[in-house]
């Protein structure tokens, strides 16, 4: 259904001495009908960078993504248009995509209103069954998005994003901001949606036990790389990274290196993005580091365990 070719982002910022960050590097994924994929990493790995190429809020520097085969990357925002209905994103933070000024009821038409083509009784009925699709009540219709609790209006923006029958959901940390009891409610919410709907769901979060729990397949990312894709990542780690990571939370363990504890890493380094604070770094590591397949893995290092 959506597969990414490649996709890198450079970031450029500061005005006088401008700085270029690469945000996302070199990934490649495919989303199937019906499938949940969740994609986990440290803070500032890429991941928000990388839902938003997906979604096409955000436009590669290069690579390309394509949906039921169509090339969206580079198409013109009139034909873009008609596939934005199908790849919705469901943010970290509400309050980027709900206006404060209208009301909830407001907020969950609007999609269908741009979309043209609906009476004002069949947006009507439409708004009514996303309601009842999301757990919300009539009374939460004249509300406005500060009078609704966190986990409201998540399920608000979660109805406006269903309005136009999408066939992928992107979740960025859709959940991150409520509280543990709301998380499992809207997580185990978008789970029935998705299997009612038969959506393909991208789930990134932090939350590793939340990952293993939701996905058919997890994608780890280091450094705006992939290091490691597969379906039991959890149980059977091989990148050194990965297994770092879920020490860090299951021991709190995630030691502090400083960068110059570790050595610089020498100017036009190509090896492995971990390869500063691998523990298990050889010399080896310094040559470019492709994604291998091993025992029906994927994984970014030559001699994973
Ligand atoms: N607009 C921007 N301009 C410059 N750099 C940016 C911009 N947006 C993000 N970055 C940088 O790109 C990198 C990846 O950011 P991104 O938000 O994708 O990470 P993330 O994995 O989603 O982090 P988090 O889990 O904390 O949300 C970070 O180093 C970040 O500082």
């Amino acid at each position: 259904m959506l597969k990414a070719e490649n996709l890198r982002c450079v970031y450029t910022s500061g005005l006088i001495k401008t700085v270029k960050k690469t945000a996302v590097c070199g990934v490649d994924l495919e989303i199937c009908p019906g499938e949940t994929v969740a994609i986990v990493g440290e803070s500032g790995c890429g991941k928000s960078t990388l839902a938003k190429m997906l979604v096409q809020q955000l436009a590669p520097a290069s690579g390309d993504v394509f949906f039921d085969g169509m090339k969206l990357t580079g198409m013109s925002w009139k034909n873009l248009r008609k596939f934005m209905g199908k790849i919705q994103l469901i943010p970290q933070n509400p309050d980027n995509v709900v206006d404060p000024k209208w009301t909830v009821e407001r907020s969950v038409s609007e999609p269908f209103v741009i979309c043209g083509g609906f009476s004002k009784e069949e947006i009507s009925a439409n708004v009514d069954s996303l309601f009842s699709e999301v757990g919300l009540s009539a009374e939460h219709k004249t509300r406005y998005p500060h009078e609704l609790s966190g986990g409201e209006l998540q399920r608000m923006v979660i109805a406006r994003a269903l309005a136009l029958k999408p066939e992928l959901l992107v979740c960025d940390e859709a959940t991150s901001m409520l509280d543990v009891s709301v998380q499992a409610f809207i997580v185990t919410m978008l789970k029935e949606i998705q299997k009612k709907r038969g959506l393909g769901l991208v789930f990134i979060t932090h939350d590793l036990e939340a990952a293993k729990a939701v996905s058919d397949r997890v994608l780890v990312m280091y450094a705006g790389e992939i290091v490691e894709e597969g379906k039991d990542v959890f149980d059977r780690p091989l990148h050194p990274y990965t297994r770092a990571l879920l020490d860090a939370v299951r021991y709190a363990s995630l030691e502090v290196v400083l960068p110059e504890e570790t050595g610089a890493l020498p100017d036009g380094f190509s090896g492995c993005s971990y390869y500063r604070l691998c523990r298990e770094r050889t010399d080896t590591c310094k040559e470019p580091q492709k994604l291998r397949d091993v025992s029906g893995k994927l994984v970014r290092c030559w001699k994973p365990k």
